[in-house]
């Protein structure tokens, strides 16, 4: 059977995963094992990236003393992810399909080194006909160590691995064009580059899940500008996996229409490590209205009216306008205090190329 893609990330939100007492719904774990195996019969390269190890973790143990958000949050994970695995481990294998694990934290991207390692390691995956099943680790990410939520990491991975589509599984249709429990609402099919989604996004989630929908459309639209389609679709519904690759036009999603620009790996990676800055660019509005125009313009020490943080060559710095807002984010080419001498100055070379520039 043909499918419209043969490389895709699949993003499965714990809601999907988890009955609504918070056990593991393992009918659930077993359909979405069955249509990614008839994928990857068919030829599709699948990487999972499932949350649900909390969830699941959480009405396995009961604790004897109180603790406190993180301390749960460790415990259950710990617990929750090796039941999860196993289950995918056992239910793959029935398909005669190796899966492996990859548990990653933030510190997994925050250097173009680690960057490179974690895609090593899972392009060998895929080579020798391994589904890596990624979580984040719960157990030590904590706090600022932690990704918004497993969508920002499905992101990363999708990015990084190439994928042709990430399709992110929750308990909801799609990106809905008001509050989804009113009367009247509908699912937004498609979204086109540039269109602003904001009026319709409400801060709510669903029961176990942790980002929400922001979260989701932040990403999607970042993944999209990168040329990857993004699809929201409803990961509770049966055969989802399978219609949305096979009948498109009659599944119900909310589709980012992919962006037809190329991007580089390098500007990839840049763009998904904004919370890795180490510091800050300010600069003047002449610069602002250079880096922003039509032409590939790297950032000069003459544009910058001001450095903050201290960082080495090669970390990640904000890029500010001279108002204070971010427009971007961009790998520095010199130290903090190189940097700083050159602050001004005419005739230096670029303090961030061009090559390595995101702007938002
Ligand atoms: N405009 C919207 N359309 C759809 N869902 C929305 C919207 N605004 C907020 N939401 C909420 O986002 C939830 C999905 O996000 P989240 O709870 O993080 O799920 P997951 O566990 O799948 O990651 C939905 O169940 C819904 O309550
Ligand atoms: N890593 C966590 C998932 C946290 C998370 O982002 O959940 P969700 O918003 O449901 O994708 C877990 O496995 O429980």
């Amino acid at each position: 059977m043909a499918f419209q893609f043969t490389k895709i990330a699949v993003k499965v939100g714990s809601n999907v995963l988890t009955r609504r007492d918070g056990t593991l719904d393992v009918t659930r774990v077993s359909a979405l094992v069955d249509q990614i195996a008839e994928l990857r019969k068919a030829g599709v390269e699948v990487v999972l990236i499932s949350s649900g190890a909390v969830a699941s973790g959480r009405s396995e143990i009961k604790v004897s003393r109180k603790l406190d958000s993180v301390q749960q949050r460790q415990l259950y994970s710990a617990v929750g992810q090796a039941k999860l695995i196993n289950r995918y481990y056992e239910l793959f294998r029935e398909h005669g399909i190796a899966v492996g694990q990859v548990l990653a934290t933030k510190e997994s991207f925050s250097t173009r080194r680690h960057y490179l390692n974690q895609r090593n390691c899972m392009r060998v995956m895929l080579e020798s006909g391994v589904i890596p099943i990624v979580n984040e680790n719960d157990t030590i990410s904590v706090t600022e160590l932690m990704f918004t939520d497993n969508d920002e990491l499905s992101g990363m991975i999708a990015s990084m691995l190439d994928v042709q589509a990430l399709i992110i599984l929750s308990n909801i249709d799609g990106i809905y064009n008001g509050s989804p429990s009113q009367p009247g609402t509908s699912v937004i099919r498609e979204v086109e580059q540039g269109k602003d989604l904001s009026d319709y996004i409400q801060t709510e989630k669903s029961g176990f899940g942790r980002g929400g929908m922001l979260t989701k459309t932040t990403i999607a639209r970042k993944v999209a500008d990168e040329g990857i389609t993004v699809i929201i679709a409803n990961g509770k519904k049966d055969n989802v996996l399978l219609d949305l690759l096979q009948h498109p036009d009659e599944t119900v999603c909310t589709r980012f229409v992919p962006s037809s620009e190329a991007v580089s790996s390098v500007k990839k990676w840049i763009a998904h490590s904004e919370g890795f800055a180490k510091g800050e660019l300010h600069l003047n509005e002449q610069a602002v209205k250079a880096v922003k125009g039509k032409k590939a313009v790297s950032i000069l020490p003459v544009g910058v009216v001001s450095i903050e943080g201290e960082f080495e060559k090669d970390d990640i710095v904000k890029i500010m306008d001279a108002r204070g807002r971010q427009i971007g984010v961009g790998r520095i080419g010199v130290d903090s205090a190189e940097a700083r001498e050159m602050l001004g100055m005419h005739g230096q070379r670029p303090l961030v190329h061009y090559d390595y520039l995101y702007l938002d």
